[in-house]
């Protein structure tokens, strides 16, 4: 069992959440690799995953009450500071729409989300309907990990949030 955990990030909070659901599920004893979505959109394997994969996790930030879109990915490049943004290319929407996945591949989903009461919209949701329609399993619902604003960075606990959720992800993919 491999899993691949699939991130987009402007700030860095989505980044740090997908390392942590990384650690999550190695120590689920689950090998894992864990990459931004431009390092599979721009190799030759694009819309294909790697044959040893069992277990697709995707995240990316909210943007606009779902997945970002190129427009809210340059409004967001332009808020960021001089070290510019971590994911400069097509976004895990994009990745998702050249996808093919192996039929009932288990997959789970998880954004970052501002924390504030009753705000709708979620890049998790968006992106597990997707990861639904091309066929995949979901092991667990998506899930959105809190920060608080835009580029201000996680809310305290969340990492350690991840790690549990990613320990969940081994234990609910180990399950038949
Ligand atoms: C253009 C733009 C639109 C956003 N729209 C939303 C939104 O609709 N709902 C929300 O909760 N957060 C929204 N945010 C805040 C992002 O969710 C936040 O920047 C992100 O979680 C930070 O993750 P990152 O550091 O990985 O980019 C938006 C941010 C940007 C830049």
């Amino acid at each position: 069992m491999t899993a691949l955990v699939v991130y987009e990030s402007m700030y860095g909070s989505t980044r740090a959440v997908a390392e942590a659901v990384g650690e999550g599920l190695r120590e689920g004893r689950v090998p894992v690799r864990v990459v931004e979505v431009g390092a599979l959109t721009s190799g030759p394997e694009h819309g294909a995953l790697p044959d040893d994969v069992t277990l697709l996790v995707v995240g990316g930030p909210t943007h606009a009450f779902g997945m970002s879109r190129e427009s809210t990915r340059a409004d967001a490049a332009r808020d960021a500071t001089e070290a510019g943004v971590v994911s400069t290319g097509p976004g895990v929407r994009e990745w998702l729409d050249g996808l093919h996945l192996p039929e009932r591949l288990p997959v789970a989903a998880f954004d970052t989300k501002v924390a504030k009461p009753m705000l709708p919209g979620s890049a998790a949701k968006a992106a597990a309907k997707r990861l639904r329609a091309l066929g995949g399993r979901p092991v667990t619902p998506p899930h959105s990990f809190k920060v608080l604003g835009k580029t201000e960075g996680l809310v305290d606990g969340e990492l350690d949030e991840a790690r549990s959720w990613g320990k969940g992800l081994a234990v609910a993919t180990a399950l038949p």
